[in-house]
């Protein structure tokens, strides 16, 4: 299947959307294992939800990340190249309308510091600094809740510790510039069909949309942008991690006549750690599907000829 090719846009589907802002919403009370239900069935059926969490703040804080990246994007190329790392799909990225850059551990705010302190090393940038730090800190919190209540849910919570101690954090900003009005062969596409490799994705667009799921029965759902909610979408790694029982969602960003911009924290496995299903997630009726792998080695397989050329890198990676 080239997931890329025409199939049909839902015009009624729509991603479930799940309530994450009521204030008590604690391990432990009914409120969360109604909710942790919720994300079970959601993230069953289409590897996503959007997380509602209707915080006033963050209108405040939605404007200033939008403006921070315009900032960070309007520096020059050989500026914004400094943003470098050692890993694939790490540092600044840029090609054809598509420009990305990242923060490596992000949930640390002397890496924040040091981000905006490689771009601004006159004065570091304190203002975006402390905006990148805040919101981060909003995403890693809603990272582990929805952590939670999947290893609950799954009966495997007392893994729950170990787990979310073996991952790190990346903070990564997009930016999709419109094509020029008058180029008829513009692509309108401006990022390919994937899975995302990591554990859990939290997805934010601002004001343009574009980001489109694919359902298990090949329909792409657009989702709309809300300065109110979070699209959270299930990676390879936990998909593994569970043994199959949740599944990474393909998706792409279709592009429009406005420049787009989005960002994402992606919760990643830490170099060592190995990938491995829980004896509690395989028996008979699930046999294990996937060998035990570390994440740095599935990325660099992703990043090579041959793994960008499969279909689905992770049964391609790691298959039983
Ligand atoms: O820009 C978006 O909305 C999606 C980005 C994405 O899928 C990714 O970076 O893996
Ligand atoms: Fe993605």
């Amino acid at each position: 299947m080239d997931s890329d090719s025409l199939l049909p846009l839902s015009q009624s589907l729509q991603l479930p959307v799940i309530d994450f802002s009521d204030q008590n919403l604690t391990p432990g009370t009914s409120k969360w294992d109604e909710v942790k239900a919720d994300v079970r069935k959601a993230l069953e059926d289409y590897g996503c939800f959007q997380a509602f969490v209707d915080k006033v703040s963050n209108i405040e804080l939605d404007k200033s990340v939008f403006e921070a990246m315009e900032e960070l994007f309007d520096l020059p190329v050989k500026t914004k190249q400094r943003n470098v790392s050692s890993k694939p799909f790490h540092g600044y990225l840029s090609h054809d309308l598509y420009q990305s850059l990242g923060i490596e551990e992000a949930n640390v705010a002397e890496k924040v510091n040091d981000f905006a302190q490689l771009l601004w090393p006159d004065h570091g940038n304190k203002s975006i600094s402390e905006t990148m730090n805040k919101f981060s800190e909003q995403l890693v919190e809603l990272d582990v809740m929805v952590r939670r209540m999947i290893m609950e849910s799954f009966g495997v919570e007392k893994y729950l510790d170990e787990h979310l101690n073996s991952t790190n954090y990346l903070f990564r900003m997009m930016k999709y510039t419109a094509p020029p009005e008058d180029d008829v062969e513009a692509t309108k596409l401006g990022l390919r069909s994937h899975t995302d490799k990591n554990v859990i994705t939290i997805l934010h667009q601002y004001q343009v949309d574009g980001l489109e799921i694919m359902t298990k029965d090949e329909k792409w759902i657009r989702v709309r942008p809300s300065q109110h909610s979070f699209i959270i979408m299930v990676g390879d790694s936990l998909c593994a991690l569970l043994n199959g029982r949740l599944h990474s969602p393909y998706h792409r960003v279709m592009m429009a006549k406005k420049t787009r911009y989005s960002t994402a924290m992606f919760s990643i496995p830490n170099p060592g750690v190995i990938i491995d299903s829980p004896e509690e997630l395989v028996d008979q009726e699930h046999p294990r599907l996937f060998k035990p792998f570390e994440y740095i080695d599935f990325l660099n397989f992703f990043h090579s000829e041959a793994g960008r050329r499969v279909e689905s890198t992770l049964h391609a990676f790691c298959a039983v």
